[in-house]
């Protein structure tokens, strides 16, 4: 992944190394044009002489300002786009990503792998791979080369002694990778344990839930702070041994080259500029050790963004027969779908017939929603058929598919978008249409009222709508959208009494001749639907028209009787 991205930056990743080298070339070059201005002075040379040196020295040096300041650009365009193309990845990964893989994950523990991951891929790549090609490396090489033209056994023992320490690097980074491991596990933790909490403040207010919560961010956070304290002084130490070593040389230098200078075998020009190369070449060898480490580290953390960019994916989303035109009808032939060992639902028959409405009904835990799921696709049946028009969903595109389908689901049936986007996506629809539409779900009134009508902005799911609105204008893009086959999954949950009846009102006449599939718990309208399934425990227990049913179905009846179905 981390190769694609910057394959497909290729072009800046070019740009950026060469600048990278150009500046440390010419940098380079300054301290030996400085080297020669000292020794020239030295030895007496004439100031024209010098001048001439002095004017090169500052054009190098003006030069590298320059590059310096050009090289802000291309670095400033790297480090971002790594960034946001990782979550890109991630979002289109989750359209793609099979749906039980996406319940077992947890919104919580994904994101926080998301961020994490995306972070750790800019570390590598920009920080690592990019900060080493670009200036590390250069500098090393450039640095190497004029210590060695100098002195080469000066350079051998600086090699060599970045060799020794490199060794020593990798031996302590083992202890480094557990404890790197054992604090993103916690910082996942917290993620999940503080998500919903910011989330859903009413549920957790009025349940009293925050001070629980809160201690158990608490204890998670203490740990996250101890190991990462300990991670930051052992990633120091590797620093201050380097440190260390350079120290020695600095100081065997300055022995043997104030001995060379005094007996004339060496200029002071000479020794400063060794002086200024180790100088130069110590920042960036310590920066790397570090960086090595860092980057180590942080392939840690990349991993598990990796095996989340590796999670299964459904298979079914492109693949299969495109579906050009749904009728509508649709057959369970002894369908069966488990959770793991839990087994939902068992050999599950019945057939549903295009343009009529069927509600399912059964006490909660049933297993409604998980036929609802299985009908759009989202969960895989473990054995039988589930025949759209005729041939198993297995073998359909369900991309194709979903175009033939309106979907609304009891909770968040609303993007963050205005109410128009809402109805139409980015479709064309004339204001008339809107409006008549809006009628129906009894929203227009609502939406007239508004400072910025079609155009105002309903928040992030919907938040500055009431849940009944949220529901009536999900209503009003399903209306719209005239398709052939309706899933309403607990569609009038926070209704109340008169819109409910009214809205299903709206529901029996612009989906009539199509395909209806309602949840419900509310029973209030369930005498209208053309059929009606009855579940228990996984299976269907009954079915048949509101009259029969109640004669001849005891679930039924008993879900009717204990006061879901009665009208206020
Ligand atoms: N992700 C899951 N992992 C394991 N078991 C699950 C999962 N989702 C649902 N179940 C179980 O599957 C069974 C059927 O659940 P389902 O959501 O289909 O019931 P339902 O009839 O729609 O309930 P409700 O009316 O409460 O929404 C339940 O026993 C539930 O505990």
């Amino acid at each position: 992944m981390l190769r694609k991205c910057l394959v497909h930056l290729k072009g800046w990743v070019a740009l950026y190394i060469i600048l990278g080298f150009a500046i440390q070339f010419l940098s380079s070059l300054g301290i030996v044009v400085f080297q020669k201005i000292l020794d020239q002075a030295v030895d007496g040379t004439g100031i024209r002489e010098i001048t001439h040196w002095i004017i090169i020295y500052g054009a190098l040096l003006g030069a590298n300002v320059i590059l310096n300041y050009a090289d802000e650009y291309p670095g400033a365009h790297l480090s971002n786009s790594i960034t946001e193309r990782l979550k890109i990845l991630a979002l289109s990964k989750i359209s793609r990503m099979d749906y039980t893989a996406y319940q077992n994950m947890g919104t919580g523990q994904m994101i926080k792998v998301i961020e994490n991951g995306a972070a750790a891929g800019n570390s590598i790549l920009f920080t690592f791979i990019l900060g080493t090609l670009h200036e590390l490396l250069p500098t090393i090489l450039f640095s190497l080369f004029f210590i060695s033209y100098y002195d080469l056994r000066i350079m051998l023992v600086i090699a060599g002694g970045y060799v020794v320490i490199f060794v020593i690097t990798n031996v302590l980074l083992k202890y480094l990778y557990r404890i790197k491991a054992s604090v993103l596990k916690e910082q996942e933790a917290m993620s999940r344990y503080s998500i919903r909490g910011f989330m859903e403040l009413v549920v957790f207010r009025t349940n009293k839930k925050y001070a629980q919560e809160i201690s158990r961010l608490n204890d998670t956070a203490r740990q996250i702070i101890r190991k990462s304290a300990q991670l930051q002084m052992i990633h120091e130490a590797f620093f201050a041994l380097f440190e260390l070593f350079i120290t020695v040389i600095k100081v065997i230098v300055l022995l043997y080259g104030v001995k060379n200078v005094i007996s004339g075998q060496a200029s002071v020009g000479v020794m400063v500029a060794l002086f200024m190369f180790i100088e130069k070449i110590y920042a960036p060898i310590a920066i790397f050790n570090v960086l090595f480490v860092g980057y180590k580290l942080n392939r840690v953390t990349y991993q598990r963004f990796e095996e989340f960019l590796n999670a299964r994916e459904d298979a079914n989303l492109e693949k299969g027969k495109a579906v050009a035109r749904l009728q509508g009808d649709l057959e369970f032939r002894e369908v069966s779908f488990g959770y793991g060992e839990v087994q939902v639902l068992d050999r599950l028959s019945f057939s549903i017939a295009r343009g009529t409405s069927v509600a399912l009904v059964g006490l909660s835990g049933s297993g409604k929603s998980t036929v609802i799921k299985l009908i759009t696709g989202l969960l895989k049946k473990s054995g039988g058929k589930l025949l759209v028009d005729g041939t198993d969903i297995d073998e359909l595109s369900l991309n194709s598919y979903y175009d033939h389908i309106s979907y609304l689901s009891q909770d968040s049936p609303i993007f963050d978008t205005t109410i128009r986007g809402n109805m139409v996506f980015d479709q064309e629809v004339p204001d008339d249409e809107l409006y008549a539409i809006l009628d129906k779900v009894n929203l227009k009134d609502k939406v007239l009222e508004l400072p910025e009508k079609l155009e105002t902005m309903v928040g992030e799911r919907g938040l500055k709508l009431s849940g009944g609105e949220r529901q009536r204008l999900a209503f009003a893009r399903a209306v719209l959208q005239k398709r052939n086959l309706i899933i309403l999954d607990e569609p009038v949950s926070a209704l109340d009494n008169i819109t409910e009846k009214s809205l299903m009102g709206t529901v029996f006449t612009e989906f009539r001749n199509k395909t209806v599939i309602i949840i419900a718990h509310r029973l209030n309208f369930i005498s209208r639907v053309d059929h009606i399934l009855v579940m228990e425990q996984g299976k269907l227990v009954g079915e048949g028209d509101f009259d029969s049913l109640i004669q001849g179905c005891d679930a039924f009846r008993t879900l009717w009787n204990s006061g879901r179905g009665q009208t206020d």
